[in-house]
C-alpha cells in the first residue's frame, strides 16, 4: 500500500510574527515531499493570520471578523500553495463540522478526496471558517485533521509545529521539559499538554493531542514535528526527530462511532449488555428504555445498568423505538406495519468502550 499522509500546519509554520505568509516557508514544506513517494494531503491553517497580515489588522476578537478574515486569507493562502506544488495541481477543500459529525455528508467528503487522490492532485483542506457558527465548529485543525486522516484512511498524520514534538511540560515555560520520542498510550500524555504558544497558535499541544486521540482510535500514527520543511526532511530522511504517538489496534469505523455526538439514549438490560460484549447486535427485546429525539442513521449512546457501555447508529427513529422496544423481533412488523431491520443497532455500527 502506498504512503498516505495527512501533513497539518499551523499558522506560526507559515507566517512571520505579523502574520504575513511567508512563501519560502510554503516552499521547503513543498520542497519536503518531492523525494518522496507519497500521497500527501494538506491541512493548511493560515487563513485567518494570512488575512490579518494582508489587511494589516490585528489578530480578530469575534466570530464575524475572523469569518472576514478567513475568507481574505485563504484566496491567499491557496495562491501561494498553488505556486509552491507547480506543476502539480492542489485542490482547495473547504469542510465544516457537519461535513465530519453526519455521516452521509462524511461519506461524501471521502469520495472527494479520493477523487482529488485519483487525479495526482494535492488536496488542501482548512475548515471553512467563514460559514462556520459558534456552535458548529470544529475551531482547530488539529481535530480537523484527525478527521480528515481517518476520511482518507492515511497511514500517517504529521502535526506540523513551532516546537520540536511532545515535551513533558510546555518548554516556552519550563526550559528544564524533555522532549518525549514515542508515546504509546495516548490517555497518559494528555495531561503534559499545555495551549498555544503563539498568538497565531490555535489550542497548542491540547488540541493535538485531542488530535491524536481521534487518529490512534482509528488506527493511525500522529507525528508532532517541528522545524518547518527542514524539519519534515530530517523526519522523512529517518532522524530521531519529533514525537510518535502509537496507534490502537482498532477499526477506524470504532472510532468514528465513538466520537460522534449522539443524539440520545438507549438503556438496556443485563442481558442485552451480555450479547453486546459478545459481539451481537441489539435487538429491540433488551431495550428498557430510550431517551432524545433520534431519526434514523444517527448515533445514539448505549447505557447498561451499571453505566454508559458504547455508541452506535440506529436503525430506527425514536418515535420508532418507543414502539417497539422491550418487544420481540417477530412483533416489529405487526407494530410498525412494515420492518427494514430485525436489530436496532447492528453489531457492525456499533462500538464498546
Ligand atoms: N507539553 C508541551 N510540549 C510541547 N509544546 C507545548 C506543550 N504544552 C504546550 N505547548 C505549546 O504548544 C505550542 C504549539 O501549538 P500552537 O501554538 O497551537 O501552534 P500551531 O499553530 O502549530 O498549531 C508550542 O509552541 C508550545 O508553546
Ligand atoms: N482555520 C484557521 C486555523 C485554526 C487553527 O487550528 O490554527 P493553528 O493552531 O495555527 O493550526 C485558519 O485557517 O486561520
Amino acid at each position: 500500500m502506498k504512503r498516505r499522509i495527512v501533513l497539518k500546519i499551523g499558522s506560526s509554520s507559515l507566517t512571520d510574527e505579523a502574520g504575513r505568509i511567508e512563501p519560502e516557508r510554503l516552499q521547503a514544506i513543498a520542497d519536503a515531499f518531492l523525494a518522496l513517494d507519497a500521497e500527501v494531503c494538506l491541512v493548511s491553517s493560515g487563513a485567518v493570520a494570512a488575512g490579518c497580515g494582508l489587511l494589516n489588522v490585528p489578530r480578530p476578537r469575534t466570530l464575524p471578523e475572523k469569518q472576514a478574515l478567513a475568507a481574505v486569507g485563504q484566496a491567499a493562502l491557496m495562491q501561494e500553495w498553488a505556486k509552491v506544488f507547480a506543476p502539480r495541481a492542489v485542490a482547495q477543500i473547504l469542510l465544516s463540522a457537519g461535513d465530519i459529525q453526519d455521516r452521509k455528508r462524511f461519506v461524501n467528503a471521502k469520495h472527494a478526496l479520493e477523487a482529488a487522490f485519483k487525479l495526482g492532485v494535492v488536496p488542501i483542506i482548512n475548515e471553512n471558517d467563514t460559514v462556520a457558527t459558534q456552535e458548529l465548529r470544529l475551531g482547530d485543525n488539529d481535530t480537523l485533521s484527525a478527521w480528515v486522516a481517518y476520511l482518507c484512511e492515511a497511514t500517517e498524520l504529521i502535526l506540523l509545529t513551532d516546537v520540536e514534538g511532545l515535551y513533558t511540560a510546555n518548554p516556552r515555560v519550563d526550559p528544564t521539559a524533555q522532549r518525549l520520542s514515542l508515546v504509546e498510550n495516548v490517555a497518559e500524555v494528555l495531561h503534559l499538554a499545555g495551549g498555544a504558544g503563539s498568538s497565531r497558535g490555535t489550542g497548542g499541544m491540547q488540541t493535538k493531542l485531542k488530535a491524536a486521540q481521534i487518529a490512534s482510535e482509528a488506527g493511525i500514527d500522529t507525528l508532532i514535528v517541528g522545524g518547518g520543511g527542514a524539519g519534515l526532511k530530517a523526519f522523512f530522511g529517518g532522524a530521531d526527530t519529533g514525537t510518535r504517538i502509537k496507534a490502537q489496534k482498532h477499526t477506524a469505523r470504532r472510532g468514528w462511532i465513538l466520537h460522534q455526538p449522539s443524539k440520545g439514549s438507549l438503556y438496556v438490560d443485563a442481558g442485552a449488555e451480555k450479547a453486546l460484549r459478545s459481539g451481537k447486535s441489539l435487538l429491540p427485546r433488551g431495550i428498557t428504555g430510550l431517551a432524545g429525539e433520534f431519526q434514523y442513521g444517527e448515533i445514539v449512546r448505549l447505557e447498561g445498568e451499571h453505566g454508559p457501555i458504547g455508541q452506535g447508529i440506529v436503525n430506527y427513529a425514536a418515535h420508532e423505538v418507543q414502539r417497539i422496544f422491550r418487544r420481540h423481533t417477530e412483533e416489529i412488523e405487526e407494530i410498525l406495519g412494515y420492518k427494514d431491520f430485525d436489530e436496532v443497532v447492528h453489531r457492525n455500527h456499533l462500538a464498546l468502550y
